[in-house]
């Protein structure tokens, strides 16, 4: 039988000639670097070229609504002050610890930008805290700016739920990064129209 839960009947778009941008948290750095997979693998897979996605790192989760703000900013400048003005002079100067992995800077400002992250609940109410800031922080970046930001953030209760989710598990549940890459490709396209 069909489960009920589930992203929908998955839809094809192309993503040629998108600029993306992947941002992540270091935490929980095993199912980070799976989701991170998982969406990039989308991408190209929908024609974003290599040299059309970025991957920056933040400390952690709660970082990540500013490094999207901060990042997007720096894409905008990039975009009016055109080709070989590298991004890392661009963010440098604006006193982040962002540090992009762009050597040139391409024409245009980001289509769409995934944020990931993995909160794992501890004993603690943080895990709680930094879910509730982090969710409404990105949506507030994402209206404010008008770029869409895809929401990559696990909450999850044990490392087996993250890990399962990374499509780590033994369930056979697929990787959820893949979701999001798909994601960022038909929302990039749609702002396009
Ligand atoms: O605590 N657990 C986690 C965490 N804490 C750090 C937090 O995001 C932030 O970087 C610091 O508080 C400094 O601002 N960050 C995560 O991404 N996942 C966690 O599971």
């Amino acid at each position: 039988m069909t489960p009920i839960k589930g992203p929908g009947a998955a839809q094809s778009h192309d993503g040629t000639g998108l600029r993306v941008a992947i941002i992540h948290a270091r935490w929980n750095e095993q199912i980070i670097d799976a989701l991170v997979s998982g969406a990039k693998k989308q991408l190209l897979a929908a024609g974003v070229t290599e040299e059309n996605i970025t991957v920056e790192t933040v400390p952690g989760s709660y970082e990540l609504p500013i490094g999207v703000q901060r990042l997007y900013a720096a894409s905008q400048v990039q975009a009016s002050a055109g080709e070989g003005i590298s991004a890392s002079d661009l963010l440098s100067s604006s006193t982040t610890d962002l540090k992009t992995t762009a050597t040139t800077a391409p024409k245009k400002a980001f289509d769409a930008i995934i944020a990931i992250g993995v909160l794992i609940k501890g004993a603690t109410m943080h895990f709680e805290y930094i879910a509730d800031a982090v969710s409404h922080g990105l949506m507030r970046v994402q209206l404010d700016s008008g770029v869409p930001v895809i929401f990559g953030l696990l909450t999850v209760l044990t490392e087996e739920q993250g890990l399962e989710r990374a499509g780590l598990g033994s369930s056979g549940m697929h990787n959820h990064g893949e979701d999001w890459g798909s994601a960022a490709v038909e929302l990039g396209v749609k702002r396009r129209e």
